[in-house]
């Protein structure tokens, strides 16, 4: 991306022994929305905390619209934050709240007012300037936090897991607020999350961490469809991931050879991260088609063990003559499981282009 407002280069931290960030640089544009995904521990918050200045990296910089920022104490570097804990003043109204990084900046009064207004309108709390905190809502308290850390136009919000402590449907629609508060400020958020559905609604593109490190950055549909190594395919989405042996790789393809000697043309060959042995087809269930035998359709033969009803689709599964485990979703649109059942043997065919070879071999 060449129009980088926040850069993130190299940033490396270390506890002792620990690795928490290994090293991670990325660039982020101005106005976008983009989300850390990834396991617990990978490293999401630990970099998160190195941009708003809680915690010095060992290495590595960080600069925001041309400016140097690990030097710059936290307080003075004009960062907007939301955390997972509601942290707002229990002794301070929702007004008081929202009004506090105003007065600490010296704003007029007229200015307080007429801002702390506009922030609740925009949390759409704006009956609700006269309560304290614990008058509230989960949800309520959060949208608070947000008109507060908003309040004083930061360049750049930063948010870590601000909703985890809510239940899902009052998660989803404080989602939908987001969205839309993103799009009204074309404010800069940068947002933690493990929860890979909250990351694919909200974001512009997703980082996804593993082990202190990103594995890859991208939209949600980069990630879903074109998925960069092993881990990232296995974390995003559902996967089936098949022995195989790659073969003649040329131009970023390769020949999948399976066990049974059932062969494909033509994948997309990745090179694996390190810690995988081998070769593994990646291929998503529901863009597999079932060939029933009778239909002597080419393709992997599997025996069915169990179908399952999931309203729109049938979920098929099935074993390979070596004994691994697949996983079809047949939608009922395309004749769901084709009239076969638990003890039948059926084709499995799909485009090469829609699968993906992990090799380090
Ligand atoms: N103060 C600390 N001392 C020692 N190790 C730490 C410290 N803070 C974090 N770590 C370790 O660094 C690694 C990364 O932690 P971090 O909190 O950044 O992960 P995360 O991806 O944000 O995880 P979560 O989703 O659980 O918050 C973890 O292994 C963690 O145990």
């Amino acid at each position: 991306m060449t129009d980088s407002f926040l850069s993130i280069k190299n940033i490396r931290k270390t506890y002792g022994s620990v690795i928490a960030v290994e090293d991670v640089t990325l660039d982020i544009a101005k106005g976008e929305f983009l989300t850390f995904l990834g396991p617990s521990g990978s490293g999401k918050s630990t970099t998160l905390f190195a941009i708003a200045g809680f915690e010095a990296p060992t290495s590595g910089e960080v600069i925001l619209d041309g400016q140097a920022l690990l030097d710059i104490p936290s307080h003075k570097r004009n960062i907007g934050m939301v955390f997972q804990r509601y942290t707002l003043f229990p002794h301070l109204t929702v007004g008081e709240n929202v009004a506090f990084p105003l007065r600490v900046r010296r704003k007029s009064a007229s200015e307080i007012k007429s801002k702390v207004a506009e922030m609740l309108e925009l949390v759409q709390l704006q009956d609700m300037a006269d309560r304290l905190p614990s008058q509230m809502s989960g949800g309520q308290q959060q949208r608070v936090a947000l008109a507060r850390a908003l309040a004083y136009d930061p360049p750049v919000l930063l948010m870590d897991e601000p909703l985890s402590a809510l239940d899902k449907k009052l998660r989803e629609e404080i989602q939908t607020q987001i969205r839309r508060i993103h799009k009204e400020t074309g404010v800069t958020i940068l947002y933690v999350t493990h929860d890979q559905e909250e990351a694919l609604r909200l974001s512009d593109r997703i980082a996804l961490f593993n082990q202190g490190r990103i594995e890859q950055v991208g939209t949600g549909h980069d990630l879903y469809f074109n998925p960069a190594t092993r881990f990232v395919a296995g974390f995003i989405g559902n996967s089936n991931f098949l022995e195989v042996e790659a073969q003649g790789a040329r131009d970023g393809r390769a020949k999948a050879v399976f066990p049974d000697g059932t062969q494909m043309d033509g994948v997309p060959l990745h090179t694996d991260g390190a810690g995988n042995e081998g070769s593994v087809l990646m291929v998503r269930p529901e863009a597999i088609r079932l060939e029933t035998a009778a239909s002597q359709g080419a393709g992997l033969p599997i025996r069915i063990f169990d179908t399952t009803f999931l309203g729109d689709a049938i979920q098929v599964d099935g074993r390979t003559s070596w004994g691994q485990t697949v996983t079809v979703r047949a939608p009922l649109s395309a004749g769901g499981a084709q009239g076969a059942g638990p003890g039948d043997t059926v084709n499995l065919q799909w485009n090469a282009e829609e699968s993906h070879l992990f090799s380090n071999g």
